[in-house]
């Protein structure tokens, strides 16, 4: 009975010595590990922070049990642990860093005022993403290769300035056109910026993922590429089966139909009414991935 009122007497004390500071200080801590697990939960780097903790705590075990061999192989590790994982692991930092640069307080619930792309804007993206629909459905029944990636909030100048500035008006024909076997333009990526086709015949980064399929080839890793390392949304045409995939945040949606397709793009692309988005999920009707 004594030592559990000693044990809360103590429970009591340090309680008082906890200042709104303290609190603020636990509260931060803990949002900013909440976002860091929500960016890495759906990459390789999940596995990486399995493996960080059971580091931590091998290193917490050996130093309290007194295991100085081991403790200084741990610390030995650490030392180049830290350079390695950043070198590793440097496509997720990029992007992680990425996101948070995007965030915008607005785009915070308690900052939400809704959508601010004027209605212009919103018809002229949702005018092209029914022509990319439209475009990969005919492209996909002829078994025509296609490479179109989306412009999001991530600047894709280094990208465009790979290929040859088209600036036009998005239209099924164009589409037809550009991918056309043979064509001067048809190897490489279209890009599309504000709802018009910026470039076309551009050369994208491929994904540095070994967990992708061996039987996807380079048009379908270097989409899986472009959106590992922005935020851009990628809709691929296989030429050899003719299946439509979209390339989104590090993932390949594989097999998608038309219509599927569309509500995919305009889900990503057009900005969603305040309660709609706090509904949103990326990708509402399911993941279809295969990798
Ligand atoms: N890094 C890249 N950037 C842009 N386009 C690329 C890149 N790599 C390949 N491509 C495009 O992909 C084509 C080659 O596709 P490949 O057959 O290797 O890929 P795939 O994923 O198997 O696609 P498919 O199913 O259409 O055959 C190239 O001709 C080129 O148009």
């Amino acid at each position: 009975m004594q030592a559990i009122t000693t044990f809360f007497d103590s429970l009591v004390s340090v309680i008082k010595t906890i200042t709104v500071m303290d609190v603020l200080d636990v509260a931060i801590v803990s949002y900013i590990v909440y976002v860091a697990f929500i960016l890495v939960r759906e990459t390789r780097a999940a596995q990486l922070l399995k493996g960080v903790i059971i580091f931590l705590v091998a290193y917490v075990l050996a130093s309290q049990l007194g295991l100085e061999s081991l403790k200084f192989l741990l610390n030995a590790i650490l030392q180049f642990g830290v350079v390695t994982l950043v070198v590793v692991f440097q496509p997720e930092i990029r992007r992680a860093l990425e996101k948070v640069g995007r965030t915008k307080l607005r785009s915070l619930r308690f900052f939400s005022s809704g959508s601010t792309v004027d209605d212009a804007t919103r018809r002229k993206v949702e005018k092209a993403i029914v022509v990319v629909c439209d475009a990969a459905d005919i492209l996909s029944g002829k078994k025509t290769g296609a490479l179109i990636v989306i412009e999001r909030k991530t600047k894709l100048g280094d990208i465009i300035s790979t290929g040859t500035v088209v600036d036009a008006e998005p239209s099924v024909e164009l589409f037809g056109n550009l991918f056309f076997v043979n064509t001067p333009l048809h190897d490489g990526a279209v890009v599309m910026r504000d709802g018009r086709v910026c470039a076309a015949g551009c050369f994208l980064p491929l994904s540095q993922n070994f967990e992708i399929s061996k039987e996807l080839g380079t048009r379908h890793r270097a989409a899986l590429g472009v959106s590992e390392n922005s935020d851009a949304v990628v809709v691929v045409v296989s030429e050899e089966t003719g299946l439509i995939s979209v390339a989104c945040d590090g993932h390949l949606h594989r097999g998608i139909e038309r219509d599927y397709l569309q509500r995919l793009l305009s889900n990503e692309l057009l900005p969603q009414a305040p309660a709609a988005e706090q509904k949103k999920r990326r990708f509402p009707f399911g993941r279809r991935e295969h990798r």
